[in-house]
């Protein structure tokens, strides 16, 4: 499956999108040739210090590119965006409105928060389209359009599904970004809001960060692989004596308080192992997120909910730990799913909002 690329009414081929978030900006841009953006993949590494984050797919008559940078890098970005002539080529025109004004469209709290600096620096407006609008428009785009997209991840397994567009409504979107979002989606530009949590991807980073003495995300990732919250997470087992509480469910190695070792013990942060804290707190945060979205899923009668934002990195802990809380907590009865495209749904949406069609037009089989 080809992704066309939508044909925004302007006289140049490329254009460009951006979701600015708390955490991280995310481009999505088109561009006219046929080659892979090597040279963008390096520039990007080189300006955010994220490694991998700048991957494309052939389009029609072109590409589509994905990058990411850190927010409080963007000066690395606007850089990017400016030795690349991203902002000329993606040039809106604004015919109806009697003018020409030149803007980008984005996204995202930072589409309010950099408004000035991108006129100052590139000379471009932000249009700004609303962050729960693309959140929803570029998963129900990659649902729709893109396979392999959607995958779970059961005993360590990736396996990719695919989805009937005509059985996917209605679903739960968990999208964990600094903080996390849980959007009920009943259709194309149908969908609520329903519930979120402060405690997301910035928690874990940030105190990560703190506790660890990390010097990147990919960094406290790498640690919790090698952790075992055992030593920091106090387990049913550790107030039972060892036993199961199994009249309520719970068996002996269950987390009964996560930390909850750590204020029992004659111990100071310096004496427990970075890697021990890295994967517990990754299984507390993941686990209080797919719990959360199961209660939500279970609130509306929903069996399928899908987590997308940075936080997952595609990370098998990650996404191990959310996927057996949801399991669990829905005795089976649900299903975590993850995203391919993960962080990249509201610039995705952000690059759609350009197209004044429905998604059914900028989708062209392979040939
Ligand atoms: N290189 C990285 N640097 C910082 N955070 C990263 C990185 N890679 C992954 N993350 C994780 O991704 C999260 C940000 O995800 P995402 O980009 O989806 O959200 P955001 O748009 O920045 O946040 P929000 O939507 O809440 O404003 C971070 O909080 C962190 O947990
Ligand atoms: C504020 C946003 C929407 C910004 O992306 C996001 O960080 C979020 O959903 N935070 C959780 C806020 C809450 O519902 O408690």
């Amino acid at each position: 499956m080809e992704i066309a690329s939508p044909q925004p009414s302007t006289d140049e081929g490329s254009h460009l999108a951006l979701d600015i978030g708390g955490s991280l900006i995310k481009l999505v841009y088109s561009s006219n040739t046929s080659e892979p953006d090597d040279k963008g993949k390096q520039s990007s590494k080189e300006c955010s210090g994220v490694s991998n984050d700048s991957n494309d797919y052939p389009v029609l008559g072109g590409r589509l590119h994905f990058a990411k940078f850190e927010t409080s890098k963007i000066n690395d970005c606007l850089e990017f965006i400016s030795s690349k002539q991203l902002h000329r080529h993606g040039r809106w025109h604004h015919e109806a409105a009697g003018h020409d004004k030149d803007t980008i469209k984005a996204t995202g709290g930072g589409a309010y928060r950099f408004a000035d600096l991108f006129k100052e620096k590139l000379g471009v407006g932000l249009d700004k389209v609303d962050e729960m609008d693309c959140l929803v428009s570029g998963a129900n785009f990659l649902l729709n359009a893109v396979h392999p997209e959607a995958f779970t991840y059961i005993n360590g397994r990736e396996e990719y599904v695919q989805i009937d567009p005509n059985d996917l409504y209605p679903y739960l979107l968990v999208n964990i970004g600094s903080g996390v979002s849980m959007i009920k989606v009943d259709g194309v530009g149908k969908f609520e809001r329903v519930s979120g949590t402060s405690v997301g991807g910035g928690t874990f980073w940030g105190l990560g960060r703190l506790l660890t003495n990390c010097k990147s995300f990919d960094e406290l990732l790498e640690l919790s692989h090698n952790g075992n919250n055992r030593v920091i997470d106090m387990l049913v087992g550790d107030i039972y004596g060892g036993a199961d509480y199994m009249k309520i469910g719970l068996t002996s190695t269950t987390i009964a308080s996560s930390f909850g070792k750590a204020i029992s013990e004659n111990k100071e942060l310096g004496d427990y192992r970075p890697e021990d804290i890295s994967r517990s707190l990754l299984r507390m945060i993941s686990n209080n997120i797919g719990q959360i979205s199961y209660l939500n899923a279970l609130r509306f009668g929903l069996k399928r909910i899908f987590f997308g934002g940075f936080f997952i990195r595609g990370h098998a802990y990650t996404m191990d730990t959310i996927s057996v809380a949801v399991h669990f907590w829905s005795k089976g009865e649900a299903q975590a799913m993850f995203l391919k495209h993960e962080g990249f749904l509201g610039a995705l949406g952000a690059f759609m909002s350009y197209e004044t069609h429905g998604i059914d037009t900028i989708i062209t089989p392979s040939s």
